[in-house]
């Protein structure tokens, strides 16, 4: 039975480096897919991972159809057994139901990643119809860290270090550029706690994790 799965995380939590390693296994097994990105760091019409790898992708914008993506390339005889779908935040509610019907009406496996809330710890719209629609949500295993050592949970904007709570739901960036271009935008994975305490590693002053501040237990 095919199904929409959402692998949902913060970002740096390993969801591009999933989407490549699933789309790895189902072409080696001789399936077809095709794999869409929407606004990939690395730029248009890739879907890149921080640990290195990069696939050409299908770049998604707002006149995308995935229904219609689908039936054309099938009309000329291509297959399409799934579709990995990655940074699928910024896709709309109407392109997440596209998924979904292709799921039930064609029988295409989609698997789709993407961080579900914002730096203002809102929903993206296309998220918030991904955990309403999906078959299966999928919570990433490996744990991003907050600067003191607890999961991250919560994805924070910053600029010069500092967390902003102002600004446009979409901004393409990175949470590796330390510090970030001067003025410009950067990420920084935090817990609940001190996303709400708006207390980044720098505001901190934690270059690394500290035994002191580290809760082991
Ligand atoms: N140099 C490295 N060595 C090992 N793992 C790394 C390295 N750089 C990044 N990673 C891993 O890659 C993860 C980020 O993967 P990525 O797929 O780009 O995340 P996401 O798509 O969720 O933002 C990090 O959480 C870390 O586990
Ligand atoms: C929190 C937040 C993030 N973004 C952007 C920043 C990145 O370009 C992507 C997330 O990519 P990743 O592969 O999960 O690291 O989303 C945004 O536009 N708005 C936000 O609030």
């Amino acid at each position: 039975m095919a199904e929409l799965a959402f692998f949902a995380g913060t970002m740096d939590s390993g969801k591009s480096t999933l989407a490549l390693q699933i789309d790895h296994n189902y072409r080696r097994r001789g399936l077809t897919g095709l794999i869409f990105s929407r606004n990939d760091r690395a730029g248009s019409g890739v879907l890149s991972s921080r640990l290195g790898l990069a696939v050409a992708a299908v770049e998604a914008d707002d006149a995308t159809n995935f229904w219609q993506e689908v039936v054309t390339r099938r009309t000329h005889g291509e297959r399409v057994d799934y579709l990995v779908c990655d940074e699928a935040q910024f896709y709309s509610v109407a392109q997440v139901e596209q998924l979904a019907r292709l799921v039930d009406d064609m029988g295409v496996d989609v698997f789709a990643f993407g961080i579900t809330t914002d730096f203002r710890t809102r929903l993206f719209p296309g998220s918030a119809r991904l955990l309403e629609l999906a078959d299966r949500v999928e919570q990433l295993q490996v744990q991003s860290l907050c600067w003191c050592g607890r999961r991250a949970t919560h994805n924070a904007r910053t600029v010069d270090g500092r967390m902003v709570t102002e600004g446009e739901q979409v901004v393409v960036g990175d949470t590796e550029a330390e510090p970030e271009p001067a003025g410009g935008v950067g990420y920084e994975v935090l817990c609940r706690r001190h996303h709400v305490r708006r207390e980044t590693a720098a505001v901190a002053g934690a270059a690394e994790l500290s035994p002191e501040t580290l809760p082991l237990g």
